[in-house]
């Protein structure tokens, strides 16, 4: 089912970050949202989550309206944005154990609040990437991974995107160039 934008437009003050913008990204897609700082790429994937309110336009997402606090819309859709959490007290295996999914990480066995910002961001994209999900919403997902890291990251979101519909924000284009298939730049 995917994603479909129609129309979308976000009014900040007297400014349009973004307007009449339509997009489709369908199972096995990823498009890459690319763009200065405050051009809006977070606030466009908030959007697709339904955390922020278009100001225009019509948007559906696994073939539901955004709505981040619906069980369904959540089971589908599975995301890293900007304020995505971590339990502090809880280990890399605690977490995942949460997510139901299988514990295979090279992550230290220490609670998140003593990893480092790259060992917390790995976390969350494992988390993300390995929980079931139709659509995978992702805002820099490069942020704070070293080079190995980053090379991970580019696989393991060519492997999320043979099944799912992918939405990444980046200011990484060696990234953007290896799994986008199309790119949008705000
Ligand atoms: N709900 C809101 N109310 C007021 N301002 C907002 C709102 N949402 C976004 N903005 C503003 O819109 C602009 C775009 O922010 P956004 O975080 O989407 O940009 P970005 O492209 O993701 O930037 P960066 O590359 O720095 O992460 C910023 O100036 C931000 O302060």
């Amino acid at each position: 089912m995917g994603i479909h934008a129609r129309g979308l437009g976000v009014q900040v003050g007297d400014r349009w970050l973004f307007r009449d913008l339509d997009l489709t990204v369908d199972a096995g897609e990823c498009l890459a949202v690319v763009g200065d700082n405050g051009s809006g790429k977070s606030t466009l994937l908030h959007c697709l989550y339904g955390t922020q309110e278009p100001t225009e336009g019509t948007v559906t997402v696994a073939g539901m309206p955004p709505d981040e606090r619906a069980a369904e819309f959540r089971r589908a859709v599975s995301v890293v944005l900007d304020d995505s959490a971590l339990f502090d007290e809880y280990t890399p295996g605690q977490h995942l154990q949460l997510l139901g999914v299988p514990d295979t990480t090279d992550l230290p066995d220490v609670p998140a609040f003593e990893m480092s910002a790259g060992q917390r961001r790995r976390l969350l994209l494992m988390g993300a990437l390995r929980r079931d999900h139709e659509v995978l919403l992702l805002d820099e997902p490069e942020r704070a991974l070293d080079a190995g890291a980053r090379r991970w990251l580019a696989e393991v979101i060519g492997e999320a995107k043979r099944s799912a519909a992918v939405v990444i924000a980046s200011h990484h284009l060696p990234l953007v160039e290896r799994v986008a298939d199309r790119v949008v730049t705000l």
